[in-house]
């Protein structure tokens, strides 16, 4: 990754940033029409990226004043129960319902289809129905008869990103306020004292929680000291998220107004629903659609619905629904066009009483939260706020932050730069950055640098503080990874240091795989060789770029569910037991475990970043006498594969722009008490010196565990 060490030109940052974003959307709309033009309307559905056989089943008004319709199984084709097929749509999910194209009629154009359909966001899934609120544009477009719902590329993100950009291009020097210096290195960032916790001002804070370790208490004072940016190192289990929450009501004791947002919806729930308990006014921007049910309460549309002032917007609402009633009984075309008119009117009037409600909302909230592009809505046009506080920060693209940091003063970010970097499609498409005429550009920016690693690269440690005790891991799990790549600067909590699966809150019997923290099954010695998929498979044609090459290991998949089994046996239940492994045709090969063992947890390593397990088991996969270890080594970066979660089949989205290490990193740092590797060590060390470093950690440390083929089932 090529960082930027010195001060940027902003204008040439801001037309850089654009020609890369540019690309980025390019890629990823050639791929989503790509596979909708050029795969089957049941190959997409396997794959998770369609719903077929649907009726509209019912319209209404929803959030916001948009239509809502409602999709069902068609009866013609759908089984007795009227449930829909498995399928890997999400509410939040952007899609396209239209007219169903034949069964085996493959080459179609996304446009066609957009005339003939219209563009929405999925609101809420049952199981026999899914509800889509459709795009304001489009609404007086009836659709009727079989449909189908295809999933669309989302590019509101990046309408946001660019407008952001073109913003900072079109500034002049003299337009840059102190803050946006420091971030572009123009300036130095003011001062800090030394010895924060003597100082008058920030050495005697009154503690909200009291038991905050020493690192958070020092990244909690050195954030509020910072006059324009902090950053907070949390590696994992660190309690990133607590120290936030504590900073975030320390500030608002200080009288300050905080704009707090995250990369996705998930991160920003979290807080709030971390937040939501200390009864600070605080409100939640963005689709209720995409707001975990938990924090509704706090979302900006349910408020308005629901406040005094949105009891006015809601006679409005009632008005609309019953004029979209009335449509369905016209038959007369001008009577409707006269209906269309009404309505259109209608929505006009919602708008503006909604708009009203929602500026006294926000304006009397000390703590706004959104996701970083949703920063970017009319709710926050003229808001200001003292301090802009970034979570997950690392997996964040820096345009993506520069949303709502356009208009801060001050930015506190929070993140691990050395997790999993955002997810970025350009890198390795054919698609180039085009570069406009006369623009300047910067030689080596790439998209996925992140403003948390550019910060630390252009003003060094002195802006940053970590955070270094881990409440996750048993002291042996977390070893290796703060050796390599922590400075040896985690410290296990008493209270997780030594717990083990014996000890679980229930019974799990004292067994030589319950009383071990870190277990290597090493299968060195040639006996367990990798297969390669697509050979063995045959998939064909345009299914071979949703499915693409990937590796499986027969006998490292029975060694797993062997020792899933013991686990199980002793007592640890399955709901605390995640397999995960970066091949995804290892995935599917393990995926009847699901079946035996409900509630256990199968994934590639990149989908669950974050999410901590009592026990994790990794299946490496390679086993070669080449030394071939490929995607687990490459340093480069580039195109992994990530498993749709919910897909029954096994199915893969191209998913770009990943570190393998950073993969295993998160790996080997989800496990709380028992971690267990399975691996050929003699093909895995040849793979780079971190993997080497790694395989000689365990041979040492782990208990290690060397298998006879002979003796395993398959
Ligand atoms: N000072 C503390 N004392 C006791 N427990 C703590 C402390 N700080 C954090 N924890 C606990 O550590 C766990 C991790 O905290 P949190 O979810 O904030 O971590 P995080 O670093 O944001 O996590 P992740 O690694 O998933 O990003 C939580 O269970 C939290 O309650």
């Amino acid at each position: 990754m090529s960082l930027l060490t010195q001060s940027v030109d902003v204008q040439a940052f801001a037309s850089t940033q654009l020609a890369l974003l540019d690309a980025e959307l390019q890629s990823e709309l050639q791929e989503t029409s790509g596979l909708i033009s050029n795969t089957s309307p049941t190959s997409l559905q396997r794959a998770g990226l369609a719903v077929t056989n649907l009726v509209v089943s019912s319209q209404r008004t929803g959030f916001g004043g948009r239509t809502v319709i409602e999709l069902g199984a068609d009866s013609a084709t759908s089984g007795s129960n009227g449930e829909l097929p498995e399928h890997g749509i999400r509410t939040g999910d952007i899609v396209l319902v239209s007219e169903q194209p034949a069964g085996t009629a493959k080459k179609r154009e996304i446009e066609d289809l957009e005339k003939k359909g219209v563009r929405g966001v999925v609101t809420k899934l049952k199981r026999d129905t899914i509800a889509v609120a459709v795009e304001e544009e489009r609404e007086d477009t009836s659709i009727s008869g079989r449909v189908w719902l295809v999933k669309l590329a989302d590019d509101v993100t990046y309408r946001r990103m660019n407008l952001t950009m073109e913003k900072i291009h079109k500034m002049s020097e003299s337009d840059y306020s102190i803050f946006m210096r420091v971030l572009f290195g123009l300036s130095s960032p003011s001062p800090v004292p030394q010895n924060l916790a003597a100082d008058p001002e920030y050495g005697k804070i009154d503690w909200i929680d009291p038991t905050l370790n020493d690192s958070q208490k020092d990244a909690i004072r050195f954030a509020l000291a910072s006059r324009e940016v902090a950053l907070i190192h949390g590696p994992p289990g660190t309690g990133k998220t607590h120290t936030l929450i504590e900073l975030i009501l320390q500030m608002v004791k200080r009288d300050l107004r905080i704009l707090v947002c995250g990369p996705s919806n998930i991160s920003v729930d979290n807080i709030v629903e971390r937040l939501s308990p200390h009864k600070v006014p605080i409100v939640r921007l963005g689709h209720p659609a995409r707001l975990l049910p938990s924090v509704l309460n706090h979302s900006l549309d349910v408020l308005t619905q629901t406040s005094e002032a949105g009891l006015i917007v809601k006679d409005v609402r009632s008005e609309m629904d019953a004029k979209q009633a009335s449509i369905k009984k016209t038959k007369s075309g001008r009577e409707r066009k006269a209906i269309y008119g009404d309505l259109k009117e209608l929505r006009k009037e919602y708008r503006e009483r909604e708009r009203r409600c929602v500026s006294t909302l926000v304006g009397g909230s000390k703590v706004v939260l959104a996701t970083l592009h949703g920063a970017g809505g009319f709710q926050l046009k003229n808001e200001e706020f003292d301090v802009v506080v970034i979570d997950e920060a690392s997996q964040a693209l820096e345009a993506q932050c520069w949303v709502p940091l356009l208009a801060a003063k001050k930015a506190v970010c929070a993140g691990d730069h050395l997790q999993l970097p955002p997810t970025v499609k350009s890198t390795n498409s054919k698609v180039k950055p085009k570069i406009k005429e006369g623009e300047s550009i910067i030689k080596g920016m790439a998209l996925e640098t992140t403003l948390f690693d550019r910060l630390l690269s252009l003003h060094g440690s002195s802006i940053k503080r970590m955070l270094t005790t881990q409440y996750r891991m048993h002291e042996n799990i977390m070893r290796f990874p703060s050796d390599e790549l922590y400075e040896s600067k985690l410290v296990a909590a008493d209270a997780v240091k030594d717990r083990l699966l014996k000890d679980l809150p229930y019974e799990v019997e004292d067994t030589e795989d319950t009383n071990e923290p870190v277990i290597f099954v090493d299968t060195q010695g040639g006996d367990f060789p990798e297969k390669n998929e697509e050979e063995d498979t045959g998939r064909k044609g345009s299914l071979r770029s949703l499915f693409g090459e990937s590796k499986s290991n027969e006998m490292e998949a029975a060694l797993v569910r062997q020792h899933v089994r013991k686990l199980v046996d002793a007592g640890v239940k399955p709901a605390d037991i995640a397999v995960v492994t970066p091949y995804n045709a290892q995935l599917g090969l393990l995926a009847p475990l699901k079946e035996a063992f409900p509630g256990i947890e199968l994934g590639s390593v990149d989908g669950f970043q974050g999410r901590e397990k009592e026990a994790v088991i990794v299946s490496l996969v390679r086993s070669n006498t080449e030394g071939e270890v490929g995607f687990l080594s490459e340093k480069r970066r580039l195109n992994g594969m990530l498993m749709h979660p919910s897909s029954p089949a096994g199915v893969y989205r191209l998913h770009g722009g990943m570190k393998a290490n950073a993969h295993l990193i998160v790996a080997m740092t989800r496990p709380k008490r028992s971690l267990v590797v399975v691996g050929d060590s003699d093909t895995v060390k040849r793979g780079s010196k971190f993997l080497s470093n790694w395989m000689d950690w365990l041979e040492n440390n782990a208990d290690l565990r060397y298998v006879d083929a002979a003796s395993i089932e398959a």
